[in-house]
């Protein structure tokens, strides 16, 4: 069995920068657990809310703990009048993550974290509001409609289908989303994540924490990938052209996202399950081009680079055949990262030391000022 990834060189890779007892990373190479337990053991037998109680509380619930946590969870989804009059004047071209940050931000100088006590409780309300949050956004600025976030689902996974579509939805787009959102739930010391514990370091207050890991998570080498799958994927027209396509692109050297890992050596145990979700939802489409096209640009990369796909690759192919724009895919990640992310904020708190690394100077030696008549 393979002992990981050699990990050195620039981008901070194989440093270890602290400490976390909320998730392993690729500890063999490609597993993946939260508070000891296997990602794909939650996938396959939790909803999102058990696994945001697990990595926010440290256990997973019991039926009594699941159903208070759930009803408070509902009770916070309001969102309040000042938040929902920013959110209109947003425009609908805006990027969505930056509707989420913008969001998470307002939302912070509405509902202030005053003290550390209150963690848990700005968090809850966070992970309660933010799939209506973007959703209410998307309705209005591309729709005219103020859609209703008040919604009777039962869940989160639930309520984030039922706010951008407006109504109930079906019992597998559920299901798929409740297994995506716990794939997506947590990671170690990514980026986004490293961000959130850099800022929790200064003893900054929550919202701000989880504004700074959005803006890092928006980018195209981490969360943003999923977006970029989809538009790559779009445009081959079956496995073979898929084929043709990604050659081309290798043969340029460009980069093809939803593949590598900074961690993982051998995969990303999260393909796997999203995958599958990606392939039951093409056969009740009746449409499996996407699904056959992704599964063809595995393959290839696998054969020609040995790169294989991340979380991000089968979530484009999944998140498309719901029905959901290929601009809301990363604010998804958010939604259920803000569970890793607010948890990490706790950790670091808890034993904190600010975060302040040294740098190797490269630029000139000291030199002194000239009048500025003389430069
Ligand atoms: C949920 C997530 O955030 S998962 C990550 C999502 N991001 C993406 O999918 C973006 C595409 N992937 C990448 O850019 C990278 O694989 C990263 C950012 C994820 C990891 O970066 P690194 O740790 O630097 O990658 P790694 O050290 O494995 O790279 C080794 C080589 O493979 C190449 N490579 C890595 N990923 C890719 C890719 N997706 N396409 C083409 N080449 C790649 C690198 O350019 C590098 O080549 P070089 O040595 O000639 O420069
Ligand atoms: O760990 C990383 O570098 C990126 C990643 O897969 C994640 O944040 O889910």
């Amino acid at each position: 069995m393979s002992t990981g990834k050699v990990l050195s060189g620039a981008g901070l890779r194989g440093q270890v920068a602290g400490k976390t007892a909320l998730s392993t990373v690729g500890k063999t190479g490609s597993g993946l657990t939260y508070r000891g337990y296997d990602v794909k053991d939650l996938a396959a037998n939790c909803t999102f809310e058990e696994v945001a109680y697990l990595i926010l509380k440290g256990e997973l619930p019991n039926s009594a703990e699941l159903a208070a946590y759930k009803a408070k969870l509902k009770s916070l989804r309001a969102l309040p009048q000042a938040l929902k009059d920013v959110l209109e004047r947003i425009p609908a071209n805006a990027h969505p993550m930056d509707v989420m940050r913008t969001g998470c931000s307002m939302l912070g100088n509405l509902e202030m974290e005053d003290s550390f006590a209150q963690q848990q409780d700005v968090t809850d309300r966070m992970l309660a509001i933010f799939p209506g949050l973007v959703n209410y956004w998307y309705n209005y600025s591309h729709h005219g409609k103020r859609v209703n976030v008040e919604t009777d689902a039962d869940t989160l996974a639930e309520q984030f289908l039922w706010t951008l579509h407006d109504k109930k939805p079906e019992a597998l787009h559920i299901d798929v989303m409740q297994a995506s959102l716990i794939l997506y739930a947590e990671h170690e010391f990514n980026a986004s994540t490293f961000t959130a514990r850099v800022c929790a370091s200064t003893l900054s207050d929550m919202h701000s924490c989880i504004t700074g890991a959005i803006g890092s998570l928006r980018g195209p080498l981490h969360g943003g990938a999923n977006e970029a799958a989809m538009e790559l994927i779009e445009k081959m027209d079956n496995a073979d052209d898929a084929e043709q396509k990604l050659l081309g692109m290798l043969e340029r050297k460009e980069k093809i996202m939803g593949f590598g890992h900074a961690i993982y050596s051998e995969s990303d145990p999260r393909n796997a399950v999203i995958k599958e979700w990606s392939e039951k939802l093409a056969h009740a489409n009746g449409d499996t081009k996407l699904y056959d096209v992704s599964v063809r640009c595995e393959a290839v990369m696998w054969r020609e680079k040995k790169l294989f796909c991340n979380a991000d690759f089968f979530h484009a192919s999944a998140y498309n055949y719901m029905g959901i724009p290929t601009k809301l895919f990363t604010p998804i990640f958010v939604c259920s990262r803000l569970t890793g992310w607010a948890a990490h904020v706790m950790e670091q708190r808890a034993d904190n030391r600010i975060i302040r690394p040294s740098a190797d100077y490269v630029g000139v030696e000291p030199r002194s000022v000239k009048p500025i008549a003389q430069r």
